[in-house]
């Protein structure tokens, strides 16, 4: 299967900051999502990619290519939506769209005004006057409308309402329907993306944790939940986290194979949410 997104041993400093050998891959006509907790270098990453900074060490490559090669043929196949407004807040949607059309070779009015119809987008309404959700579908429609390969999100569902985010992530699954295209999104929601992703990249303090087939990290993970009274052997087991939960305690463990049966016979076993994965792999253990 084709890489549209590989990143090997990429480092990044910043002030207090690092990128630390980062490496990972995202494959044609899937979903990935990039998740870990405030400052764990999500936002860093995705500017790396887009080559907005330069990275110290390591290849980034996107269908293949590095940025250093041919970096305008990449964003031109890349539909890129992130946080901060990069539109001409005084000028209307449509004007918007007007002055950044022409830099794509393969913009399609018909495909902008349909997402501006599905998306109910006031076409004479200037941006500074857009709701934080209209403004987000706006850059979709925008992202959407020059037909890219791959779509690459930061936070694209952050501050919105839980409506507008089923609507988000709707069209997201849209978007995969065509084989050619992959999506590659940031988000610490973790709950979105046990809906839509098909891959999950966990960075968590400029490291990756793991970047993996969701199906397989549901298989891979256990959370553990038990007595008191079996605490004390439970925290023998080679755990990531646990904690007391005033009924006993839970624990997150990789496998349970190291496990002895006696004591898992003892235990209620569960698949945790990536939720619990990542609060766990951050919290570590407090049992
Ligand atoms: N331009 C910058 N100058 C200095 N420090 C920065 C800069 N950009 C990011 N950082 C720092 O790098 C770290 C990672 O930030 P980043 O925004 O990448 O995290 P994030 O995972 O996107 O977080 P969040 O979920 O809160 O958006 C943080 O400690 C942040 O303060």
């Amino acid at each position: 299967m084709e890489n549209i997104i590989e990143l090997k041993n990429v480092t990044k400093k910043i002030k207090g900051f690092q990128l630390n050998n980062v490496s990972f891959e995202c494959k044609k006509g899937y979903i990935m999502g990039l998740i870990g907790p405030n400052g764990a270098g999500k936002s860093t990453l995705i500017r790396c990619l887009m080559d907005l900074v330069r990275i110290d060490e390591g290849d980034i490559k996107l269908f293949g290519m590095t940025h250093m090669e041919n970096t305008k043929e990449i964003k031109q196949r890349i539909g890129f939506v992130y946080d901060e407004s990069y539109f001409y807040e005084e000028f209307s949607i449509e004007k918007n769209k007007k002055i950044i059309a022409p830099f794509y070779r393969n913009w399609d009015d018909q495909t902008f005004y349909n997402y501006i119809e599905k998306f109910n987008l006031p076409l004479k309404k200037k941006i500074k006057t857009l709701s934080k959700g209209m403004k987000m579908k706006f850059a979709i429609a925008m992202a959407l409308s020059h037909h890219p390969e791959l779509i690459i999100l930061d936070e694209p569902t952050a501050g919105l309402d839980p409506v507008f985010r089923r609507e988000m992530l709707d069209i997201l699954l849209d978007i995969i329907q065509d084989e050619n295209k992959s999506v590659f999104f940031s988000t610490h929601i973790t709950t979105d993306l046990d809906q839509v992703a098909d891959y999950i990249t966990f960075i968590n303090n400029g490291e990756i944790v793991f970047s993996k087939e969701k199906d397989i990290i549901f298989e891979e993970y256990f959370l553990l939940k038990g007595p008191d009274t079996l605490a004390a052997d439970i925290q023998k087991m080679n755990l990531i986290g646990g904690r007391k939960t005033g009924v006993g305690f839970e624990a997150l463990v990789y496998g349970i194979d190291h496990i002895e049966q006696q004591l898992l016979n003892q235990l209620h076993i569960e698949t945790p949410a990536l939720e619990t994965i990542m609060y766990y792999t951050i919290r570590g253990i407090s049992l």
